[in-house]
This record gives structure tokens, C-alpha cells and sequence, in this order.
């Protein structure tokens, strides 16, 4: 397939996410994404592409429409092509909406999000990064959960020993038995998803972690103190009841994505999300190629004919999932919040581990 690289629109600690354009000008051809990252780096992306192809189809989960092989730059890439999501992703939207959302709003995500969630769960396979971040948005209203890079099967574990620990997903968001027992089953997405819905809702992470602070002690207490994140008080009851569900450290009593799709605080429809009110401005002020002049995502990347591919203007950006040796919660906890073991990025409350 030939295609055209376009603006950058988002980067991962895996790769780098830019538009895929039509060779020839305006074309009323769909949009793509395209997450590429560098051959040798590729692991994560691959694994992406494996999950979403096994999981299947799903309207709250984003599509995979193909891969390639390109040389840029002199280096070789693999690119990932996903259905496009106009709207962003969560987190830029909270933002938008000025620092936190409705109560109806995030009820509605938290909903669509579940959805996801079964699915991919009823499918065998845990998301294991649930953040805002990874959650995209479409002008239609679609709500669909994206980066499967660190997905993995349900109750495998980090690593290729039980010895070894790979830290997956956000530490903020991470699940006590992650940290304790490198355990990544399906309840570990269900106590991030109740990260997220706090961070929804108040414009914060569930933990607050301040850089310069201690984070060994920040780990300690999500995985070895009685210490839960901080329910907001403001939240409705079925909010906080729905969140004292997700927030139970025991992950064998925590409540599945299923049993959380009965309890009143998701109840209702899928009915859109009102626009927020920069989004209202911007509606009426900006003259934009409009999504409906586009027709339906392709299926596949190979419905899209007369592309060509071009070098990419942006660098790419990987990583590889670090691992380590541990022997106990006290030793995993020490080794991930010593900067020798791993680089923790922190960026406006959010520690990444590369
Ligand atoms: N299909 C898409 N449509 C629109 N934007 C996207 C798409 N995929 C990714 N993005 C944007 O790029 C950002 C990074 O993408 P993604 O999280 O998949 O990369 P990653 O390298 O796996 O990141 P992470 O550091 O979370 O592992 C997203 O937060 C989103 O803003």
C-alpha cells in the first residue's frame, strides 16, 4: 500500500501517531492513524496489532486496519494503521472542558468504557494501561479504548519467569497486586478504569504524587498499606458506591467489568456527550474539513488505493518494557522507584516507567 504521512498527533512512550493522507489533495477517502515506531522497537507495537486482530471487533475498542514496513530517514519502520479518532483522546478533553467533566459525562464514559472492557476481558485478554490518555474519542460520539501494547492474556504474568517483573502501564494507575505480586489479571483494568473515572471527575490522578516526592513510599501505599485512592465526596452515592467497588484491594472480591455494568451509576444510554464549551467555540468559529465529507473507515489499510508513502517528520519515539528480577513486594517496590532500575518520566502528575 502506498500512503502519506501526515501531521503528528499524538506520541507514546512506543511510537509516534500521525495522520495517513491521501496521495492526490482532498480526497473523500477516510482518515487513518498511523502509530509507527522503529523495527528494532517494535515488540509492543506487534503485540498491539496481535491483540487487536485476536480480540476482534468491538464498537468501543479501536480498530486495526493493518500494518506496513517503511524506510524513513535511513532506519526502518513498522507502522501500525488504526481507524482515526477526530476528537482526541480523554485526557485532552477533560482538559477542554476545564479541568474536569460533568457527572453525567463521566457516568457516560465510565459506561462505554466498561463496554470495552467486557469485551476485551470476555476475550481473554487484560488492556493493562487503562488512562485517559488511551481512551479516544470521535466526532460521531464513539468512545473506543486504543494502545493494546501492553495487553496480554488473562492472568499471564510479567516477564518469562515468575521471578521476573515487567511493570506495565501507569504506576499511578497500577493495581496493588501488580505491584505485589505481578499479577495483571482482568481486575487490574477495573481498578485503573476507577483511576481514570476519579481523574474525570475531579482533573487530578486518583494518587497524588507530586514530583520530588517519594515514590517508593506512593508505591508502598497503593500496594502494601490499607490506603485506597481518595473517593471524591462530591460525587453522587452510586458514584462513590460504583468506585468503592473498583477500589477493593483484594482482586478476587474487586467487582468484574460485567457485575459493573448492572450497577445504576453506568444505567442509561450511550446518548453523545454535549459538546464542551471551547469545543462550541471553536464549532462556530473554525472553518475545517468536516468528518462527514469522509466517508466509513476502511476495513483494512488495503482499501485505501493511490497512496504513497513519504518520510516522516517526526522522530520516532520507543522504548522497551523494562524488567526486573524481585523476590518479594519490599524488593519489586524498592527496584521500581530507584531511578537506577528505570527512567520514571513525570509529566504534569503522570509517572511513566520506561
Ligand atoms: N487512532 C488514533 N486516532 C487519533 N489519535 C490517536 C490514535 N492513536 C493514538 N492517538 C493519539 O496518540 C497518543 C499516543 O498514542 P498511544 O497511547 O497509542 O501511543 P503509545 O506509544 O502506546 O503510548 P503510551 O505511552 O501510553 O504507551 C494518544 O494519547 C492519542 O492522543
Amino acid at each position: 500500500m502506498e500512503w502519506v504521512r501526515g501531521d503528528t498527533i499524538g506520541f507514546g512512550s512506543f511510537g509516534t501517531v500521525n495522520l495517513v493522507l491521501p496521495k492526490t489533495g482532498f480526497s473523500k477517502s477516510p482518515l487513518m492513524a498511523v502509530k509507527s515506531c522503529e523495527i528494532t522497537d517494535s515488540v509492543s507495537l506487534k503485540n498491539e496489532k496481535e491483540v487487536l486482530d485476536r480480540i476482534g471487533s468491538c464498537p468501543q475498542i479501536i480498530r486495526c486496519l493493518g500494518d506496513d514496513y517503511t524506510v524513513e530517514k535511513g532506519g526502518k519502520l513498522y507502522n501500525l494503521f488504526l481507524e482515526y479518532a477526530d476528537k482526541g483522546n480523554l485526557a485532552d478533553q477533560v482538559k477542554k472542558s476545564g479541568g474536569n467533566l460533568m457527572e453525567s459525562d463521566v457516568r457516560r464514559y465510565a459506561r462505554l468504557i466498561l463496554k470495552g472492557l467486557s469485551f476485551v476481558h470476555s476475550n481473554g485478554f487484560v488492556h493493562c494501561d487503562i488512562k485517559l490518555q488511551n481512551i479516544l474519542l470521535f466526532g460521531n460520539g464513539d468512545v473506543k479504548i486504543a494502545d493494546f501494547g501492553l495487553a496480554k492474556r488473562n492472568g499471564e504474568k510479567g516477564g518469562e519467569e515468575q521471578r521476573r517483573v515487567e511493570i506495565r502501564g501507569t504506576p499511578l494507575n497500577i493495581a496493588p497486586e501488580s505491584i505485589n505480586e505481578n499479577v495483571y489479571d482482568s481486575a487490574v483494568d477495573i481498578w485503573a478504569l476507577g483511576c481514570a473515572i476519579v481523574e474525570m471527575f475531579t482533573g487530578k490522578p486518583a494518587w497524588n504524587f507530586k514530583p520530588g516526592t517519594n515514590l517508593a513510599a506512593l508505591l508502598i501505599k497503593i500496594g502494601v498499606s490499607d490506603e485506597l485512592p481518595g473517593i471524591p465526596q462530591v460525587l453522587s452515592e452510586e458514584g462513590q458506591d460504583f468506585l468503592g467497588k473498583c477500589f477493593v484491594k483484594d482482586p478476587k472480591k474487586r467487582w468484574t467489568a460485567e457485575m459493573l455494568l448492572d450497577h445504576p451509576f453506568v444505567a442509561g444510554d450511550d446518548e453523545f456527550v454535549s459538546l464542551t464549551r471551547c469545543e462550541a467555540e471553536e464549532e462556530s468559529t473554525s472553518p475545517r474539513c468536516s468528518f462527514e465529507e469522509f466517508s466509513a473507515s476502511p476495513r483494512c489499510a488495503f482499501e485505501f488505493p493511490d497512496w504513497v508513502s513519504t518520510q516522516s517528520t517526526a522522530s520516532s519515539q520507543s522504548s522497551s518494557v523494562p524488567s526486573f528480577s524481585i523476590s518479594s513486594p519490599w524488593d519489586r517496590i524498592r527496584k521500581l522507584a530507584c531511578d537506577e532500575a528505570a527512567d520514571w518520566t513525570i509529566s504534569e502528575s503522570w509517572i511513566t516507567l520506561r
